[in-house]
């Protein structure tokens, strides 16, 4: 198991693959507990390629990598990858949440689904992360009596739910509005600031001058890394 040491993200020599198409390679980097980094790069440069790499919904074919402490090679093929899931937070740019019901019903499906027992433990896991996220009154709310920004942080909410080490989040102000989006990202840096690491692939520049931090960059086939060598942000 990891320690306190470990790495969440660990990639040494890593290929992405698209099928038999090779997105990046030779992707060497390491996410600590509880940092920050952004992922960016042109359309197409392998953002969530990357992403569903580290989540196991695309396997590693070459090089090694841990994520939360599980080795990937194999694992998207195998049955451990709930088990892997169950430390992440994964949060795509179509909220994709179930319209068919409400918010507190979203999220218990969640609990239910990673083994969580106990009607009142699962009220109160449910209550605390709606406050969380700044949506105490919501819970009894269909997702389309939401605005789109109220939906994402339902979205939030719903990755919390089991305090995952690390937050991967695909897009997740594409959709919104710039004051929308700047509230969903001091969001995130709230969650972070409480110790949980975030890998998040964004376009947008603004956020990230405004939220300066670490950045990784997808550009022909290669992940470059501003901790190692700064680069220019722009496109
Ligand atoms: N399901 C798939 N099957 C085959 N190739 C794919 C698939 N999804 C993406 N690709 C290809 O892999 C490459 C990387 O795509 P990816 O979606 O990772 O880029 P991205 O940086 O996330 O782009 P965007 O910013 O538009 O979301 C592209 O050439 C894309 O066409």
């Amino acid at each position: 198991m990891p320690t306190s040491a470990t790495p969440v993200i660990e990639l040494h020599d890593a290929y992405i693959m698209q099928d038999v198409n090779t997105v990046l390679q030779k992707v060497t980097f390491t996410l600590e507990k509880g940092e920050f980094a952004y992922l960016v790069g042109r359309t197409g440069s392998g953002k969530s390629s990357l992403l569903k790499t580290l989540y196991a919904d695309l396997p590693l074919p070459a090089g090694s990598g841990t994520v939360a402490g599980f080795p990937l090679p194999k694992l998207s093929s195998s049955d451990k990858v709930p088990f892997l899931r169950r430390k992440l937070g994964i949060i795509f740019q179509d909220f994709q949440l179930l319209f068919d019901r409400s918010v507190a019903d979203n999220l218990l499906f969640v609990l239910n689904a990673t083994g969580w027992s106990g009607k009142a433990r699962k009220q109160q896991r449910i209550s605390e992360v709606l406050m969380r996220v700044g949506l105490a009154n919501a819970a009894s709310k269909m997702p389309h009596q939401l605005s789109g920004g109220e939906q994402q942080r339902v979205v939030i909410a719903r990755a919390l739910l089991n305090e995952p080490l690390l937050l991967l989040a695909d897009e997740p102000t594409g959709n919104l509005d710039p004051d929308v989006a700047d509230s969903i990202m001091r969001l995130f840096v709230e969650i972070n600031n409480a110790g949980t690491a975030v890998l998040m692939a964004t376009h947008n520049y603004q956020l990230i001058r405004q939220y300066p931090r670490r950045v990784l960059k997808c550009e022909q086939g290669q992940l470059l890394d501003s901790a190692i060598a700064p680069f220019e942000l722009a496109l």
